[in-house]
């Protein structure tokens, strides 16, 4: 499964020790990350990830791209709920397109753990079923 994986700046700790005390799981996945966000995450856990743009010069709005293309399984998105963002209408338009397709979306430990304890059990292959896209061209 293709996995993004993106923190806010004061949310960036925590992904780091929630990818790490899950780093086993990850590890058999193709991950991507926001530009910072994966720089630490690679340095901190070892894992190989696929980096993007940094959040607020287009890096979710890449990963979004990526939705659209039926080329991501699943985000983790550690939000920060506190912090106004210069790049709020990427944000929103990023968990936009997840609602769009369809997509796993966590942006919290609490829901974080379900999904990818789901994900180790099988929850989501779904996911590689080729026709779950939701279709607007028919
Ligand atoms: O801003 C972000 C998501 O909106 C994250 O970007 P960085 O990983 O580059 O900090």
């Amino acid at each position: 499964m293709n996995i993004a994986l993106i923190a806010h700046d004061q949310k960036k700790q925590n992904l780091i020790d929630f990818v790490t005390a899950y780093k086993e799981i990850f590890n058999e996945h193709e991950l991507y990350a926001t530009g910072t966000t994966g720089k630490l995450l690679s340095k901190e856990t070892g894992l190989s990830i696929n980096r993007f743009q940094s959040g607020p010069l287009g890096g979710d709005q890449q990963i979004g791209s990526k939705i659209a293309e039926d080329a991501m399984d699943m985000i983790i998105f550690f939000r920060d709920p506190l912090t106004a963002q210069p790049h709020e209408p990427d944000v929103s338009a990023l968990l936009r397109l997840c609602d769009v397709y369809k997509v796993p979306l966590a942006t919290n430990e609490a829901s974080a753990e379900i999904l990818v304890r789901g994900l180790s059990s099988g929850w989501l292959d779904w996911r590689a079923i080729k026709d779950k896209r939701v279709r607007y061209d028919d």
